[in-house]
């Protein structure tokens, strides 16, 4: 039972504010040779107030995945095929003129190093209050005013004198808050954080996700997350969308794909992580608990069967010699899909 390669959170909740289908990205590699892919046939769709996940080792897509959705892919990659909507409106070839209307307004982003996204020249608050002064038409003063209760609102102590800092002056932690404020000053619809904590400490990671939680609540936002952290992923995702060399190899609502991974590479990821429980299906298979031997191939040199074979402990020929094996539904009806041609031998 092929179920399309796309996974929706909060299905029923209305109309997604993401739509990504089919979507296929590739790199450009010159002098006449032909481009190599670098996301294939991805689909992911998320819900207003949702939370999706995306994972996967270093290299796997998630911030080209990111970059494509916000039109900034750096130069000489393309979308190839697919689509992309937001909030029904088609974006997958918007012009720039569009896609600058919508950045930092009905879509924004967070990224792991605040210092890429914050100018140190200006102050926190004039940075907050440009986006709201560009998409929101406030005057100065009410852009101010804003940005003092957005600081409030990701919880900067003395929140009317910090809006005149720099972000030199700031923690790493009070920084990233920062950065927070500025991508939901406007009220996105959607919200990417890419890794948006990987650079803070335990303690201010659970209160940043506390805050967007939060915030999410509040304003309804959609969040695509990209981590490679399950352990954040178990904290704050609805469904999770496992990538792997540009594909997508297991997708479901968060619980499932904890408990009861499928695909030997999600097992893997979990198993890396020491103090997730593990479901009886993973634990009855204990040989499977161990690192990931291997790397993600390099882009130029990813199979058309099935990408995690050589990596795999389960493949056997035919895993090599057959294409890409599909995104199949466990059961009818299930949102819990893997790609593996022995999901069922191997007890998904
Ligand atoms: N500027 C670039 N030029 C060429 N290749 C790139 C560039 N940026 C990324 N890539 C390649 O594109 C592929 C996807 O990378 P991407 O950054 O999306 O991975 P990722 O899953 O986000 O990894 P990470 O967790 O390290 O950020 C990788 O093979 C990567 O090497």
């Amino acid at each position: 039972m092929a179920v399309p390669d796309q996974m929706s959170a909060g299905m029923g909740a209305g109309a997604p504010v993401l739509e990504i289908d089919g979507l296929t990205v590739t790199l450009d590699q010159g002098r006449g040779r032909p481009s190599v892919p670098v996301l294939e046939n991805l689909g992911v769709s998320v819900a207003a107030g949702r939370t999706v996940a995306l994972v996967g080792e270093s290299g796997c897509g998630k911030s080209m995945t990111a970059l494509a959705i916000m039109g900034l892919l750096p130069e000489g990659f393309r979308i190839a095929g697919g689509h992309i909507r937001l909030a029904g409106e088609d974006i997958t070839h918007a012009p720039g003129r569009r896609l600058r209307r919508l950045r930092g307004n009905a879509m924004s982003m967070i990224f792991q190093e605040p210092m890429t996204a914050l100018n140190p020249v200006y102050t926190v608050g004039d940075q907050i209050g440009e986006a709201l002064s560009l998409h929101q038409g406030l005057g100065r003063t009410e852009a101010r005013a804003r940005a003092i209760e957005m600081l409030r609102a990701v919880q900067i102590p003395a929140a009317d004198s910090r809006v005149d800092n720099y972000p030199h002056q700031m923690s790493g932690g009070m920084r990233q808050r920062v950065m927070i404020a500025m991508a939901l000053a406007c009220r996105p619809k959607l919200l990417i954080a890419d890794e948006p904590t990987t650079a803070l400490d335990v303690t201010v990671q659970a209160q940043v996700f506390d805050l967007l939680k939060r915030l999410q609540a509040e304003n309804d936002t959609a969040i695509v997350m990209i981590t490679h952290d399950l352990a954040a992923v178990a904290d704050m995702a609805d469904e999770v969308a496992v990538l792997y060399a540009g594909r997508c190899i297991e997708r479901g609502p968060v619980a499932t794909m904890l408990e009861r991974p499928g695909h030997p590479y999600t097992r893997g990821l979990i198993a890396c992580v020491p103090h997730l429980k593990l479901g009886a299906a993973a634990a009855a298979a204990p040989e499977i608990l161990d690192d990931i031997p291997g790397l993600v191939p390099p882009l130029g040199q990813r199979a058309a069967a099935c990408c995690f074979a050589p990596r795999c402990r389960h493949a056997e020929l035919a895993c090599t010699t057959r294409p890409q094996p599909p995104l199949e539904a466990v059961s009818a009806g299930s949102r819990h899909a893997v790609s593996c041609w022995r999901r069922e031998e191997i007890g998904a």
